[in-house]
């Protein structure tokens, strides 16, 4: 490492309190990418949410609905690391086939994702379920994002990343899990069924 390096200002809104839980790496049903349902909300994504991840919405809503993403703003030592952790993000992507967005200055990298081509089941005007192109959230976002997650814990326990609170955290989740909860509800019709990979 280079001498010198500017270390994290002292007054950074930062925890290193430990690890959430996470969750195991669900498995991809065959076929299509299914939107998540409304039980993954409590699987997956408020685990998520409790390692700061947050909800976001992309611009154009498609067919109305309302496009959600999963998000994350990692902090790292310096900018060695963060272009050491992108690296490994990208390798996430191509072994995931699945690429998010991905913003980077000194020390953080923002990754926002969403399923573009993903399939959802909408009730037509006759009553019929069908299942149509829209994007949103998948169980390929989720596996992006503990895959992300675990690589980042990682980085924590070496010393080279800390925990960056968002602000106003609890509001922030609890919108996140609302919004989840108004886009998903129990109602939505999926038939999805999933196990988990190995770690
Ligand atoms: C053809 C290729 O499999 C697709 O374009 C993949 C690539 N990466 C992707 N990434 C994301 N975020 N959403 C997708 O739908 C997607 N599709």
């Amino acid at each position: 490492m280079l001498p010198n390096t500017p270390s994290i200002p002292a007054d950074a809104p930062v925890t290193q309190s430990g690890f959430h839980f996470l969750p195991e790496v669900p498995r991809l049903p065959l076929g299509k990418t299914m939107h998540i349902n409304h039980n993954d909300i409590e699987t997956y994504f408020r685990p998520l949410i409790q390692c700061h991840w947050h909800v976001g919405r992309v611009r154009g809503a498609a067919r109305d609905v309302e496009i959600l993403t999963i998000d994350k703003l990692f902090r790292f030592k310096n900018f060695e690391v963060t272009v050491k952790f992108f690296n490994e993000l990208a390798d996430i992507s191509l072994n995931e086939n699945h690429h998010g967005h991905y913003a980077c200055d000194y020390a953080r990298i923002y990754v926002s994702v969403h399923t573009h081509a993903g399939y959802c089941n909408t009730k037509t005007e006759s009553g019929q379920w069908i299942s149509e192109l829209i994007p949103g959230l998948t169980l390929r976002d989720v596996r992006f994002a503990i895959r992300a997650e675990r690589l980042h814990q990682k980085y924590l326990a070496d010393g080279l990343a800390v925990t960056l609170v968002p602000f106003e955290n609890e509001r922030l989740q609890d919108w996140s899990i609302e919004r989840l909860k108004l886009r998903y509800p129990p109602s939505q019709k999926t038939g999805v069924k999933h196990g988990t990979d190995p770690a």
